[in-house]
């Protein structure tokens, strides 16, 4: 029969667009998803060297894994690690897009190592147009284009580093410190009664938030802008929404408070910080006004007030990107640092005793410096960016075919995803790369991980008992750094990791020395603990509501 019989044959005529849609519908998807993974499986097996990685089965030619990650990345990359994980690297594509899935410490390092070729540029011009709302100027600028981008990487890169690490970090930790004990006592907790916080994740959303927020911005602005917490948190609970550019209409709520964010923050600075040579940043002037803010604050957005093409709306949404950085996963990994402690009495104790020698009764202070010093609190830190945060650092390949090892090739263009949680939970790894990480297993809490004990622990010698007491020893991330990329790496390794973890440390030393605070349902807290596999990245928050008591210690510790 030929063909064109066949396109004449009645029957063809009556029900061709039924067949063309069977086509359509069902044999190319179906042919394209048994192609797609005999291609993925060849590749993925064969030993030819420099190739490039295989891409992950797809049924629609074009459209590759758009459908999947339309239902949110966070979970669409976290099944596609459960299914095809152990043949990474591997390619997500959604249209002209590509990422490459690293799974393995080397392939991690040669990233981070590879500043000038792997670069950040691409994902932050993204982040500052869909989810800062930063105008064209100024991502023109951000791309490297224009007068003045040496400026802005130096605002960037240069000055946050310079101001949340060393003797700069501890005047920014005290000014946290005594804002978060004011708002605190302001609450009029009572020494001889309990009071129930029936929600510890909303009562720290709230405090933690307003207390970094005056260290980085002033008080002023929480007072000309009463509903800026509330928010924050409306845009932060969207910043994957805005990232993956949904429409005004389908979350217009987190819009709206995006819209009131630049306004209030563009009155703010219009206010506070008008003309560029306002800004108090000489060596003699306070590290914090209330009005103006921090040093960094200032010296950072008069850095932008001189460049021409960055108006007040591109400041604004500069400023916006510096409350999100600053709290978006301070707040959650400070509301797990003190579960997690409270959680274990042992631990209680032990932190009141060694933070409550750091705490002058004379002039009623802390030494924070000398409490983030302390092994035991810079291993919670780690612990807590371990298993109670998951995020992720991307990078795109600037240069023509990329050495990632002897094995495979990254194409120009291609964008790299490196998952923390990921890295984080991978028994095998960790095994492999420093056995007496692994003790307890990784997916549990463990305060003392990355210390190096002066002596076996209980814990070495029966990993199944609780320890009556918290081991001591160095504070060590040896041979685990590439797997513990919470805060990123290389280049672009988060600069805000100390101020992180004097966060953590001066909340839990106020409610510590100041306070009693207990669980109120400490069987419960183990049935609300999210899943760690599930979400590839993103926020890591309780499934239901947990509930602390606190009193007011009659006397401090
Ligand atoms: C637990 C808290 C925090 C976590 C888990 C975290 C995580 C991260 C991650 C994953 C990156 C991307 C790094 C990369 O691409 O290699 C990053 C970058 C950044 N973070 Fe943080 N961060 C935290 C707290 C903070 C704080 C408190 C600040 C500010 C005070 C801050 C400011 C920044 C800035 C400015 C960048 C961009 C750095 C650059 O591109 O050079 N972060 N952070």
């Amino acid at each position: 029969m030929s063909l064109s019989s066949v396109l004449e044959d009645p029957f063809y005529q009556q029900y061709r667009i039924l067949i063309f849609l069977w086509i359509a519908v069902v044999a190319v998807p179906f042919l394209t998803y048994q192609l797609t993974s005999f291609l993925f499986y060849r590749t993925a097996r064969s030993n030819v060297s420099l190739k490039t990685p295989p891409t992950i089965p797809y049924w629609v030619p074009g459209i590759f894994h758009g459908v999947g990650l339309a239902f949110g990345p966070p979970a669409y990359f976290g099944k596609l690690i459960k299914e095809y994980g152990s043949f990474s690297p591997f390619v997500v594509k959604v249209g002209p897009l590509s990422f490459l899935v690293l799974r393995d410490a080397n392939h991690v390092k040669k990233i981070f190592q590879s500043p000038k070729q792997m670069t950040a540029r691409d994902f932050h011009v993204q982040i500052f147009d869909k989810v800062m709302g930063s105008p064209k100027e100024a991502l023109l600028l951000y791309g490297g284009i224009g007068e003045g981008s040496d400026e802005v990487e130096h605002a960037h890169l240069t000055l946050p580093r310079q101001y949340f690490s060393g003797s700069q970090l501890t005047p920014m930790a005290d000014v946290y410190i005594s804002t978060f004990r004011r708002n605190l006592s302001n609450k009029m907790f009572q020494t001889k009664t309990w009071t129930e916080i029936e929600d510890l994740w909303s009562f720290f959303q709230n405090e933690i938030t307003r207390a970094t927020i005056e260290t980085i911005f002033g008080s002023a602005i929480l007072k000309q802008y009463p509903r800026l917490v509330r928010d924050f948190w409306e845009f932060d609970s969207n910043i994957e929404n805005f990232t993956r550019g949904l429409p005004r209409f389908m979350m217009p709520a987190a819009y709206t408070a995006r819209d009131r964010l630049h306004e209030n923050l563009k009155n703010w600075l219009q206010s506070a910080h008008e003309g560029s040579d306002l800004a108090e940043v000489g060596d003699e002037d306070p590290v914090w006004d209330a009005d103006m803010g921090s040093k960094f604050f200032q010296t950072r957005d008069t850095v932008f007030a001189k460049i021409p093409s960055l108006d007040y709306q591109a400041r604004a949404a500069e400023a916006l990107a510096i409350m999100q950085g600053s709290n978006s996963n301070t707040m959650p990994s400070t509301f797990w640092y003190i579960i997690e402690t409270l959680r274990n009495p042992t631990l209680v104790k032990h932190l009141t005793k060694e933070i409550g020698r750091h705490c002058d009764p004379a002039s009623d202070s802390f030494d924070i410096a000398a409490i983030t010093a302390l092994p035991i609190i810079q291993s919670m830190h780690a612990e807590i960016g371990r298993l109670r945060m998951a995020t992720g650092a991307i990078r795109t390949n600037e240069v023509h075919n990329f050495k990632l090892d002897e094995k495979w090739l990254i194409p120009k263009g291609m964008s790299v995803m490196i998952f923390s949680h990921d890295l984080a939970l991978n028994t095998e790894l960790w095994a492999n790369a420093r056995p007496q990480t692994v003790v307890r297993p990784l997916e549990e809490f463990w305060a003392e991980r990355f210390l190096v004990p002066d002596k076996p622990t209980n814990q070495e010698r029966n990993p199944t008992t609780v320890p009556e007491k918290v081991g001591t020893g160095r504070f060590s991330m040896e041979g685990v750094s590439a797997l513990h990329t919470t805060f990123g790496g290389g280049q672009h390794l988060c600069p805000g990791r100390y101020f992180a973890r004097a966060v953590q440390a001066a909340t839990l030393a106020v409610l510590l020395c100041e306070y009693e605070i207990e669980l109120s349902d400490p069987d419960d807290v183990e049935y609300v603990l999210p899943s760690v596999r599930e979400l590839a990245y993103g926020t890591v928050k309780p499934r239901d509501k947990i509930r602390v008591r606190i009193r007011k210690r009659e006397s401090k510790i």
